[in-house]
């Protein structure tokens, strides 16, 4: 299995080198060759396996000879034991057609945990090997950060800077961050939003003196490891009901576009997925492209949904390549155009071609709040994602009224008491491991959105771990 970039120019490599460069030197982002895909036999065999299981057999489909016979299964089992419930990734039935799909039920209480705890250990796994030291860079709008840390925290391999955005995380998030204060963890938060904090990771990541002489990774969807951890739920859920012999639909509470690009991704391998339901925020330009082909990135507005507050999409470009037929030099020019202009020039073939399997609804914050209030009233606790994501499956559900459509409950309402509360009047209490988080001291620094200020941070943090 090699990779190849979006943008064409950079060689094709193996997925180790994939988990370790993050992103690729020509600016894109890296994706498989060819998609394995599964036989009949295949999808039949893997229904019912635990999760750990299941999870090791497709990741491995990606991995080639990067881990020894067993090493990955290993590695899964103890990603996933630390999970709050034996079923990994339960679906709860909604209503007639609809199910959660629970991706919160691990250390930091968001679906991030499933790539980044096995991430985590991939880093290890790999860098002793090589006897190598990485600087991991990552922006969050809130969860990425949290699980990304939770991971990486005490791994004597690696040293982790998250970039947060400045007061637009929830409390909770920020906390469960900036109270972790193992030496390789650095917490810093930017004047700006998820967007500046983004386009400074890649700016460190496009400086390419800097990128060596730190050795940079990423713990982003940008790279290619966090997608592919991110697709054996979409196949666990799927199986569950009824997959392969009958269709499903997905809705996906969407900001940086990574997870829905796994729900993709495993529709290339052949999971038969026939919608794909885009829930954004306020920050509607997924919709906008959707509903009318219209890219237009405009400034991000914050929401009750703090961690879908983002404008340029990541992942959009790896569905970019696939839509125009994978060709790199259209995917780099056309990137560069939005770079210039704000405006992302998809040709009308390839939005079509779009919007034969996405819709997409933007969910403003007062439907939150009334979704969020009609799910409690139904027995049902969703957090201000979750909710985003069942309101745009009312919104534009698929055609074929038997298809049953899983939603991704990406976070626990914990994470987000204040949207809780507005919408049902209780506060959700925290789990018992995160009781005291409001009681535990902060660390972080605030700097502007300024290049050489972060590199200077993030150099100084590194060369005292070395
Ligand atoms: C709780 C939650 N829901 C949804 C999203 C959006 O996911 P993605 O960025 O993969 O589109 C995020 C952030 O990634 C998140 O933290
Ligand atoms: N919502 C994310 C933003 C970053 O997304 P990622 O999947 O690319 O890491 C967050 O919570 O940080």
């Amino acid at each position: 299995m090699r990779y190849v970039s979006t943008r064409g120019e950079a060689a094709p490599r193996s997925f180790e080198a994939v988990l370790l460069a993050g992103l690729a030197e020509d600016g894109g982002l890296f994706l498989p060759e060819t998609w394995p895909t599964l036989t009949l036999a295949e999808w039949e065999a893997l229904r019912g396996l635990p999760y750990p299981d299941l999870a090791a057999d497709i990741i491995g489909r990606f991995t080639g000879d990067t881990f020894a016979p067993g090493v990955l299964l290993a590695m899964c089992r103890e990603a996933y034991a630390g999970f709050t419930t034996p079923a990994v990734c339960p679906l709860v039935q909604l209503d007639e057609r609809r199910f959660a799909l629970e991706l919160f039920h691990g250390p930091t209480l968001a679906f991030k945990d499933f790539a980044l705890q096995l991430l985590g250990r991939m880093f290890d796994h790999v860098l002793a090997r090589r006897g190598e030291r990485i600087t991991i860079v990552g922006a969050t709008s809130g969860d990425t950060g949290s699980a990304a840390i939770e991971a990486c925290r005490d791994r004597a391999q690696l040293d982790i800077v998250i970039l947060h955005p400045e007061g637009r995380t929830s409390p909770v998030q920020r906390r469960q961050m900036t109270t972790v204060h193992s030496p390789n963890v650095r917490n810093i938060a930017v004047h700006g939003d998820f967007d500046t904090c983004q386009d400074l990771v890649k700016a460190m990541f496009n400086d390419a003196p800097f990128r060596a002489e730190m050795n940079l990774s990423a713990v982003n969807s940008i790279n290619w490891a966090r997608i592919a951890a991110q697709i054996p739920y979409y196949v666990a859920s799927a199986l569950a009901l009824g997959a392969p012999q009958r269709e499903v639909a997905f809705s996906v509470p969407t900001g940086n576009f990574g997870n829905v690009f796994a729900a993709w991704a495993a529709r290339s391998m052949g999971l038969p997925i026939s919608t794909l339901i885009i829930g954004a925020n306020r920050n509607d330009i997924l919709a906008r492209f959707i509903g009318a082909n219209d890219m237009t990135a405009r400034p991000v507005a914050p929401s009750l949904s703090p961690s879908m507050d983002i404008q340029v999409s990541s992942n959009f470009e790896r569905l970019l390549f696939e839509l125009l037929g994978r060709d790199g030099a259209k995917t780099a020019a056309t990137m560069r155009a939005f770079r210039e202009t704000g405006a992302m020039p998809v040709p009308d073939a390839a939005w079509r071609a779009a919007t034969a399997l996405f819709r997409a609804h933007a969910v403003s914050d007062e439907e939150t709040v009334a979704e969020m209030r009609r799910l409690h009233d139904q027995g049902y606790a969703a957090d201000p994602h979750t909710a985003a994501g069942t309101a745009a499956s009312h919104h534009s559900p698929p055609d074929d009224a038997r298809t049953p459509i899983i939603v991704a409950a990406t976070a626990h309402p914990a994470k987000f008491p204040d949207a809780v509360e507005q919408a049902t009047g209780a506060r959700p209490a925290l789990p018992p491991h995160m009781a005291d988080l409001y009681e535990r001291e902060e660390r972080f620094t605030v700097v502007p959105n300024d290049l050489a200020t972060i590199e200077a941070a993030v150099r100084a943090h590194a060369r005292r771990n070395m």
